[in-house]
This record gives structure tokens, sequence and C-alpha cells, in this order.
């Protein structure tokens, strides 16, 4: 796959809702009433980040929920790749870009959302191809002033601003014009995840998917 078609299909998951939830599941038991919850919400794009030891099974269970596009977070390196595919991810976000994660990601055809924070990296990524990229971590490396500030000289890049984004800011990235979605984990508390209130998470699943852009 090439980076312009990780990008079309990239855009095309970040399209299907304003938020992105970016789920941290420790126990297996809880991927597919978790996954259904966020789903029936309005939420149907899934990241599930590799940092726990269940995540890959974690994402075969959430690949079986009907109406669900499940996607692998935090990848690394190209053994990550492997391992999400083979988990059944049909997509990939990572934090930043290396040479190899690229390299595995498009060998593997795994739509990649790849990571950047810094006019200087975005670039790098467009010149390779990638058009749409994770803005990663939101809040710490400039917020939304800073991704306004980079839609005019870099207007053709779209991003997915993830880390420090809530009900209190989303709004600000959505709003932008280079702004596609933005990714969060609020809408699956560790808590209400604990506790298996399935109810609750959907109606904040529902929240974020109202959320204008
Ligand atoms: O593990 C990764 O690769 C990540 O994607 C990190 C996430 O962007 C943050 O964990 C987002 O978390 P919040 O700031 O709580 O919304």
């Amino acid at each position: 796959m090439t980076p312009t078609e990780a990008s079309e299909k990239a855009l095309e998951i970040c399209q299907l809702a304003p938020i992105v939830p970016v789920l941290v599941v420790e126990d297996v038991a809880h991927a597919g009433p978790l996954a259904a919850a966020l789903v029936a919400g309005g939420l149907p794009a899934l990241e599930v980040t590799l940092r726990t030891d269940a995540a890959l099974e974690v994402i075969a269970e959430m690949a079986r929920i009907e109406g669900g596009v499940v996607g692998a977070g935090t990848l690394l390196t190209p053994e990550d790749v492997k391992r999400a595919k083979d988990a059944g991810a049909t997509f990939g976000v990572s934090p930043g870009a290396t040479d190899r994660l690229l390299d595995a990601c498009e060998e593997a055809d795994l739509p990649l959302l790849p990571g950047a924070a810094t006019a200087s990296e975005a670039m790098r990524l467009f010149e390779r191809g990638y058009t749409v990229q994770k803005f990663f971590p939101a809040e710490a490396a400039g917020g939304a002033s800073f991704l306004k500030s980079l839609s005019s000289p870099l207007p053709l890049i779209r991003f997915c601003p993830t880390g420090g984004v809530s009900p209190k800011n989303a709004r600000d990235y959505l709003s932008l014009p280079n702004v596609v979605c933005a990714g969060g984990s609020w809408v699956a508390p560790k808590e209400m995840v604990a506790s298996g209130d399935w109810a609750g998470i959907e109606r904040l699943a529902a929240e974020a998917a109202a959320l204008p852009r």
C-alpha cells in the first residue's frame, strides 16, 4: 500500500465520527461490550493501544463487533505492525514516525495514521505521501492554536489531534480547517470500564459523536 493510499483510507476512517476513542484495555472480557457500547453510541472507529498485555486479544475480540472499525495504537516497531495486523487491526496509529515503521506498514498493507508534533515532522511525512497525520501529544505540543498556525503554510495536511483532548477543548480542535477528527480516552474511563458501565459509556460516546465539526 502506498502512503497516498494509506492516507486515503485513514481519511475515510477519520471521517466516520468526530472522535476516535483511544482505548487502554486490561481485560479481554471487557473488549466486546466496550466496543459494542462505543459503536452503539456512534463512534465506530476504535484505537486499541498496544499498551497492555491483553491488547492483541482485545483487538481480535473487538474486530467481531458489527459496525466497528478496529485499529491498533502505539505502533512503535515493525514487530508491532505484524502483531497488530495478525490480530485483525484494519488500521494503525503511531505516536511518531520512523522510516522502519512506515516501511513495515506500507509492506503489510496496514493504513497508518502516523504521528507528528512539529512542522518539520509533518512536512517529512507529507513528502513521503502521508496527508493525514496524528498530531501528538496535542495539548502538550501546542494545542489547537499551534495546529491552527500550521493550517496556512501546510494547507494540504490534515490532522487527528490526540493527547489531552477532552470535552472542554474538543470543539476548539474540531472547528479548525485542518482537523478531520480527534482522538481521546475520555469516552472510556477506566472506572466505567472496570465496573462494566456500558450504558454510561454509550452515553459518553453519543455526546462525543454529536460534537460539531
Ligand atoms: O498510546 C498511544 O499511542 C497514544 O495514542 C497515546 C494517546 O494519544 C493518549 O493516551 C491519549 O490519551 P488522552 O490524552 O487520555 O486522551
